[in-house]
C-alpha cells in the first residue's frame, strides 16, 4: 500500500477590502470579503517542503489590495474573474483558480460621504477559471423574508414519533441562501443581480405555500424562467419556525396572533432547480 497526496489547494481567505471612489465630494463604497483558492502542480510542497512553486498567500491578499486600487471594484462577478485569471495567466504552477467573493452593501446617509450598512443580507460571487473552462455562480445569503399567511402544512407522513399538528394558516419564515449558476462569463452582473433577487422575493411573497419545499422550487424556478443565462439554482432555506403560543393559561384566545419565534433547532430544506439542458459543471459549486 502507498500513502499518496489527494487533491488539495491553498490560498488567503477573507481578505476585507473597502474600496472607496472618490468622485470629487461623491464618495461610492465597495465592501467585500475576498477569498482565493489556488492548485496546480503543488507536489513538491507537500512531500518534500520544497517552496519555488508556492505564490505566498500573503502575496495572493495583496494582489486583491493592488487590484481594488488599479481596477476598481465593479460587479464582484468581473472583480473575481479579473482575479482568478490573473493567477492562472501568471504563475505557471498554477492551473486552477478559485476565487469566492461576498460583498456587503452601503447605502447612501445623505450628502457624498456618509452611508449606513444595509442589513444581514450578503451578495455572493463563485468564480472558478483554468485554462478551458470558466464558471461564475452568483448568489446570496441571509435574505430574511416572512410570510404572516398563506402558508399551510399538512397531510405529511405520520409515524409513532409525530406530534406535529397540521395547520393551514401558519407563519412561514426563512433566510434564504441561493446561488445561481450562468450559462457564460459575461453577463450584465448588477441587472442580472437585481432580477434574480426580485423573482426569489416575488415567488416567496406570491406563492401559496403547502410546504417550504414547494415554495422553493418556486422560487428557483421563477427565476430560470425570467433569465435565459441562467440554467441552476441552488437554494437552502432553514425554516425558521413560529410557534403559537397557549394563552388559554391566561384566559385569553391565540387566533393567530402571537407567536413564539423559535431559533433552533430548524428544519432545513435545501434544493436545486435546473433547466433540462444545464450543461454539466459540478465543480462549478465547489
Ligand atoms: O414546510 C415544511 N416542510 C417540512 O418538511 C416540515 N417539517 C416540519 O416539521 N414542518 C415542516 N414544514
Amino acid at each position: 500500500m502507498a500513502i499518496v497526496l489527494g487533491p488539495n489547494r491553498y490560498g488567503k481567505a477573507e481578505t476585507r477590502v473597502v474600496r472607496v471612489t472618490r468622485d470629487g465630494d461623491v464618495h461610492r463604497l465597495k465592501d467585500v470579503s475576498v477569498g482565493v483558492s489556488l492548485s496546480g502542480a503543488m507536489d513538491a510542497v507537500h512531500l518534500t517542503g520544497d517552496n519555488a512553486a508556492v505564490l505566498p498567500t500573503d502575496s495572493q491578499k495583496n494582489t486583491v489590495f493592488a487590484f481594488a486600487k488599479r481596477h476598481g471594484i465593479d460587479a464582484i462577478e468581473d472583480f473575481g474573474l479579473l482575479l482568478a485569471r490573473h493567477f492562472v495567466a501568471s504563475q505557471p504552477a498554477i492551473t486552477h483558480a478559485r476565487v469566492e467573493i461576498h460583498e456587503y452593501g452601503w447605502s447612501r446617509i445623505t450628502g457624498g460621504h456618509s452611508f449606513v450598512r444595509d442589513g444581514g443580507e450578503v451578495r455572493t460571487a463563485l468564480v472558478h477559471a483554468d485554462a478551458g473552462s470558466e464558471t461564475v455562480v452568483s448568489g446570496l445569503t441571509d435574505l430574511v423574508v416572512l410570510n404572516s399567511t398563506g402558508s399551510e402544512f399538512h397531510g405529511f407522513a405520520q409515524d409513532e414519533y409525530t406530534t406535529l399538528e397540521p395547520t393551514d394558516d401558519r407563519v412561514l419564515a426563512t433566510a434564504v441562501t441561493a446561488r445561481w449558476r450562468h450559462r457564460s462569463t459575461e453577463a450584465a452582473w448588477d441587472e442580472s443581480y437585481r432580477a434574480a433577487r426580485d423573482a426569489l422575493l416575488k415567488a416567496f411573497a406570491g406563492t401559496h405555500s403547502l410546504s417550504l419545499q414547494q415554495t422553493l422550487f418556486q422560487m428557483g424556478r421563477r427565476v430560470l424562467a425570467e433569465q435565459d443565462e441562467i440554467c441552476e439554482v441552488r437554494l437552502s432555506m432553514p425554516n425558521k419556525h413560529h410557534f403559537l403560543v397557549d394563552l388559554k393559561p391566561f384566559g385569553m384566545k391565540n387566533d393567530n396572533e402571537v407567536y413564539f419565534a423559535a431559533d433552533r433547532p430548524y428544519g432545513l430544506i435545501e434544493g436545486t432547480v435546473l433547466t433540462d439542458d444545464a450543461p454539466d459543471a459540478p465543480s462549478a459549486w465547489n
